[in-house]
């Protein structure tokens, strides 16, 4: 039996197969997707790792047995894994971090901002994502500054921002130079799915490109020249496939 308070609620592990998003894409990675977060966006693109009508599926693991899972998934070769979710950081991953790392695997993690970790600065790789206006939740400066201090030192740090129009845009622009040293990664936003984990619902691809294009054409006309403007690959390749 695991002890309750360092068991790791667990929606999905899968790979290996390509970071799709931002700093680390197309890299081969194995991902960790954590059950229950404290937001709950408009249009969160993984609500069956939200919403606790899934709660069903998700599974409480020790660390143990997570990183058994991991290691069989790689084949013992040590690949990044990738901690999302849900919010990564309401799990406890510390004891996971130094596991992994003995193994020379490395690891980085995806959350909002919302919760700091004393465990951040033993990531690789810490991608923040602050939610713009149009995901209806609202950012606490205070909690996301917490997180980027809590990962000074050995952490690559990255902001990424989902931009779905305009006010989006604007929000992006302030976050970005809140922190003039963090790079900055822009995607455009996917309409979610009309039933949360339904893998055959269809993607509006044309929508998607047509914010791709459109943010391209406010990075430059901007000259913001050090934001990457970059698709959710594995949407692109996938759709709202699971496990890819
Ligand atoms: C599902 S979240 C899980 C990690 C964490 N809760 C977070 O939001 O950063 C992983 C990434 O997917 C992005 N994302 C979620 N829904 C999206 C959508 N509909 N379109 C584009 N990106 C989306 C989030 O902004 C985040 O960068
Ligand atoms: N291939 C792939 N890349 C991803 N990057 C971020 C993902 C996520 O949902 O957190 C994700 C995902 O689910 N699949
Ligand atoms: S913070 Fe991340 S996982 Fe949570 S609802 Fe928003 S996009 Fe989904
Ligand atoms: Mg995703």
């Amino acid at each position: 039996m695991t002890a309750p308070h360092t068991a790791i609620r667990v929606s999905e592990i899968f790979g290996p197969t390509i970071q799709g998003e931002g700093m680390l894409i197309g890299l081969p990675t194995v991902f960790v997707r954590t059950g229950g977060c404290d937001y709950r966006c408009s249009w969160c693109d993984s609500l069956y790792a939200v919403d606790s009508r899934f709660r069903h599926e998700w599974e409480m693991m020790s660390t143990d047995a997570l990183w058994q899972k991991v290691v069989a998934l790689s084949g013992g070769r040590p690949v990044m894994v990738s901690l999302s979710g849900g919010n990564p950081a309401i799990q406890p991953l510390g004891a996971l971090l130094d596991r992994g790392h003995r193994d020379g695997y490395r690891f980085a993690l995806e959350t909002q901002g919302s919760v700091a970790r004393n465990w951040f600065a033993e990531l690789d790789v810490l991608v923040l994502s602050p939610k713009p206006p149009s995901s209806e939740m609202a950012t606490d400066w205070a909690a996301f500054d917490a997180c980027v201090e809590a990962a000074r030192g050995r952490p690559q740090i990255a902001l990424k921002l989902v931009v779905f129009d305009d006010t989006d845009y604007a929000y992006a622009r302030d976050a970005a130079a809140r922190y003039p040293r963090l790079p900055v990664y822009l995607q455009p936003g996917n309409h979610t799915p009309p039933r949360p984990g339904d893998e055959n619902a269809p993607i509006d691809m044309n929508g998607v490109m047509k914010r791709m294009e459109w943010l391209v054409e406010e990075v430059t006309r901007d000259r913001w020249f050090d934001a990457r403007v970059l698709p959710q690959l594995h949407v692109l390749l996938w759709g709202n496939k699971r496990g890819v």
